[in-house]
């Protein structure tokens, strides 16, 4: 899967063991940055994730900050991402399932990597169930529906 990870400063490691996981596993990784701790603004992160996703060139993104807060409310503001925050695989696998979620966020300060790669991996190996969840996520791009 093509997939594309990005973060702020406080999420700079888990975005390294993230990615180099992904990669281990077969999936073709874009690593949006940032490249060092220094400190940064994480919607500037967030929208460019977003727009990799919004246009295809990812099917999947993995947006992480300290919380997993800000990156995640930055990702959904464009209208084609929706974003889960998540610190535990059920929900991971509950986005994907139900709300057919195509970014995972997830804070650096608050889940352990190994708490991480086992939500991600929920995240990428469980798919939409459609039906009665398609109409409810169309609702999503249209309130009027
Ligand atoms: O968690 C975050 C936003 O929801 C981000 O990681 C921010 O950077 C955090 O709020 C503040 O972090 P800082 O290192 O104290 O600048």
């Amino acid at each position: 899967m093509r997939i594309a990870i990005a973060s702020d400063h406080a999420a700079i490691d888990l975005k390294a063991e993230l990615r180099d996981w992904m990669i281990e596993q077969g999936h073709e990784v874009a690593d949006l940055g940032p490249e060092t701790t220094d400190s940064v603004d994480y919607p500037d992160y967030g929208y460019k994730l977003a727009s990799v996703v919004a246009d295809g060139t990812a099917e999947r993104g993995v947006a992480l900050c300290g919380s997993g807060i800000g990156i995640s409310i930055a990702v959904n503001r464009n209208p084609a991402c929706r974003s889960a925050l998540v610190s535990e695989p059920l929900s991971a696998e509950l986005a994907r399932s139900h709300n057919d979620a195509n970014v995972i966020a997830m804070g650096a300060r608050l889940t352990g990597s190994d708490m991480a790669k086992a939500c991600l991996e929920a995240f990428l190996s469980t798919d939409f169930l459609g039906d009665r969840h398609q109409r409810r996520v169309d609702k999503l791009s249209n309130p009027e529906m």
